[in-house]
């Protein structure tokens, strides 16, 4: 990363340079080390703690905003550039996008100001022909945009994977696919999940005065959700990892669908880092017990501080393990493309391919009828994904539903409709048996959920 300083620019605060040295560190590590784009922004911003709030901001809307419209970005320069020699160099490609899109969609930025910090920062990470190409290409660029800008929509909904537009249309229709892909805010805000959630207000009141500047506010999906925007980390306020622990508002919907009850039995099945099992193990209370599963033992060991009175590693897509029975309800919280957090995680989109859907969508089967041996007869159990696309979420129900094939375990699984409170919150229709949370109608990221009965 380049030591200058440069000058003030019309953007308005001095470091502005840094902002967008900042975003162009964090899209080469995204595109050149696979890295999450929120945790390689979190990292880069921790370490250059002279960015103010402002520039932060600055930077990821920069890092959120390319990412969600890099193909549209990229047609736009390819129409001006004689070669494609630009994309090859991961630090002028960030710079170049980053200028393009404060031309095309950044209205405080002036068009002559995005040109010249583009170049600038160009003339840093390469030479002086390179600044001169994107000098060229961003003055066209800036002319076009003079006579009429595109709408961002068009561009975000341009710029998502062929398959993926394919596949949301399938499973939401083409209105749904746009308004899914587009909705905002991006980022998102961070989820608390409070319990119990009866305090919420005061909670409210309390993180407040703790964390001076930031928006606070009651989340609308989940009663226990708290919905935090600049509040800084997280683990610095009050009552974290006790009173409450970081968890996005749908993913606390989806523990809460699984309606367990004060003193009964539950199986976190696929329960990662145990964030599910938190929320559950308040809900059974301590006449209750939660157990938590998983593939990979060292989540395991933070879910056993979350709440689970045991924790088993077991691979469900060959066996049930040390995993005992007669549970009386079991969450699937499976493993999934993630699509329904690509407000969130707009790197998603550049990761998954077509091909991801069906070798998932098959796990997803096999790890629920495993885990449904593990139920009681007539316990219930909740098949969860972060996904909102048809593949992963009505083709495992329909699935599930049917009767096991040779080999797998002898289990029948009935659709249900849900019994707990807050699927009627949810204004869902009496009887329903599955839900898709959809970010532009919940407010959350994007998740299926489905109950069933299970039988022997
Ligand atoms: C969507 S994540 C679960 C997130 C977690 N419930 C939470 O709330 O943070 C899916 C989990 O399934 C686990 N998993 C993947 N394949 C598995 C398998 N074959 N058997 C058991 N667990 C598996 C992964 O390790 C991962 O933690």
């Amino acid at each position: 990363m380049a030591a200058e300083q440069e000058g003030p620019d019309a953007s308005g605060p001095a470091l502005a340079g840094d902002a967008r040295r900042v975003a162009a560190r964090v899209l080469e590590r995204v595109w050149e080390e696979s890295a999450f784009a929120s945790a390689a922004l979190d990292a880069e911003l921790s370490r250059l703690t002279v960015l103010d709030g402002r520039d932060a901001g600055l930077a990821t809307e920069l890092v959120y905003g390319v990412l969600r419209t890099q193909a549209f970005l990229e047609e736009q320069i390819d129409k001006l550039a004689v070669s494609r020699r630009w994309a090859g160099d991961p630090a002028v490609r960030a710079h170049l996008l980053m200028g393009a899109y404060s031309l095309l969609f950044l209205d405080r930025v002036p068009a002559f100001a995005a040109v010249s910090e583009a170049v600038n920062a160009m003339r840093v990470v390469a030479d002086d022909r390179v600044g001169a190409f994107a000098n060229a290409v961003l003055r066209r660029l800036a002319d076009e945009a003079a006579k009429g800008r595109p709408a961002l929509i068009d561009a975000v909904v341009a710029s998502a994977p062929g398959w993926l537009r394919g596949a949301l249309r399938r499973a939401i229709g083409r209105a749904g696919a746009s308004a899914f892909l587009s909705a905002g805010p991006v980022p998102p805000p961070l989820g608390l999940c409070l319990a119990p959630a009866e305090d919420r207000e005061a909670w409210i009141a309390r993180l407040g005065e703790a964390a001076k500047g930031a928006t606070i506010e009651a989340g609308k999906a989940s009663p226990h959700a708290i919905l935090v925007r600049g509040a800084g980390e997280l683990r610095r306020l009050p009552g974290f990892g006790e009173t409450w622990i970081g968890q996005e508002e749908g993913a606390q919907v989806v523990a809460l669908l699984l309606g367990a009850k004060p003193g009964e039995r539950v199986l976190d099945a696929c329960a990662g880092r145990g964030n599910k099992t938190w929320l559950l193990s308040r809900r059974v209370g301590a006449t209750g017990d939660v157990e938590a599963a998983d593939l990979h033992p060292n989540k395991l060991r933070v879910a056993a501080t979350t709440g689970a009175r045991a924790t088993y590693a077991v691979d469900w897509s060959a066996g049930t393990g040390r995993v005992p029975e007669g549970y009386d309800r079991v969450l699937v919280d499976a493993p999934c493309s993630g699509v329904g957090t690509l407000r969130r995680r707009p790197e998603i989109g550049l990761k998954r391919e077509a091909g991801d859907l069906e070798r998932l969508s098959s796990l997803q089967v096999a790890i629920a009828r495993s885990a449904a041996s593990r139920a009681r007869e007539g316990g219930r159990l909740v098949f969860a994904v972060c996904s909102v696309l048809r593949e992963e979420c009505e083709g495992v129900v329909e699935r599930l539903s049917s009767d096991p094939g040779p080999g797998e375990p002898e289990v029948k699984l009935v659709p249900t409709p849900f019994d707990a409170e807050e699927a009627l919150a949810l204004g869902l229709p009496e009887g329903a048996s599955s839900v898709r949370l959809l970010p532009h109608v919940h407010g959350t990221d994007g998740y299926f959920a489905a109950m069933f009965t299970v039988h022997h």
